[in-house]
């Protein structure tokens, strides 16, 4: 069992909502670690970071990047950082990763105030600035496609990612 397709990507590039509109648009169930970790531990992201720190959060996000790969059929969204680990990483050579790319000036906009995003509580757009130059070629490593957002809606950019799926399984 896998999951139809990953997708990853800077906090802000819409993994979440356009991963929701891919899934409804095939008929199958969504899923995001984000919301697993909250599951398990019981309490939002942001209390995880508190409460617990970072390090615990990438623990419980490790575990949910590897149970959901290896047992879930849908469209399964990963948080942002889930690419930092070599775990997750290497977890995810052979999946259909798609890496959703958005540059700063749409991510700082869709973020907003940053809320329920422990990481940019404090200078949301320095933080995401280092953090796409961080990341951007960890997401390309595990990326099989890449689909650029910047000012396109959720909706044009699940419409791409729906045309890519069928058109692979004709092909
Ligand atoms: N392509 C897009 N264009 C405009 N706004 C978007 C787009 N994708 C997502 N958003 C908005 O940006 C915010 C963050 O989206 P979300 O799906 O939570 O991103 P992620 O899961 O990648 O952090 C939400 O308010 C969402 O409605
Ligand atoms: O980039 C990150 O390190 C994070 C991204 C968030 O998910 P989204 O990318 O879905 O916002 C969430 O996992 C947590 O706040 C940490
Ligand atoms: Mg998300």
């Amino acid at each position: 069992m896998a999951p139809v397709c990953v997708l990853v990507g800077v906090m802000g590039a819409g993994k979440t909502s356009t991963g929701l509109l891919v899934a409804s648009g095939l008929g199958v169930d969504f899923r995001d670690t984000d919301s697993d970790i909250e599951a398990r531990a019981g309490k939002p992201i942001p209390e995880i970071f508190v409460d617990d720190g970072e390090e615990h959060f990438r623990t419980l996000e490790r575990d949910a990047v590897a149970t959901a790969l290896a047992s879930f059929d849908g469209v399964l969204a990963l948080g942002g950082g889930a690419i930092l680990a070599e775990e997750n990483r290497a977890a995810l050579a052979g999946h259909r990763v798609i890496y959703l790319s958005v540059e700063l000036t749409d991510a700082v906009k869709r973020v907003g105030l940053g809320t329920g995003r422990p990481l940019l509580a404090i200078n949301p757009r320095a933080t995401l600035k280092h953090l796409l130059d961080q990341r951007r070629p960890l997401y390309t490593e595990v990326a099989s496609q890449t689909v650029v957002t910047d000012g396109r809606t959720p909706e044009q950019v699940a419409e791409e990612i729906l045309a890519g799926l069928a058109n692979d399984r004709v092909g």
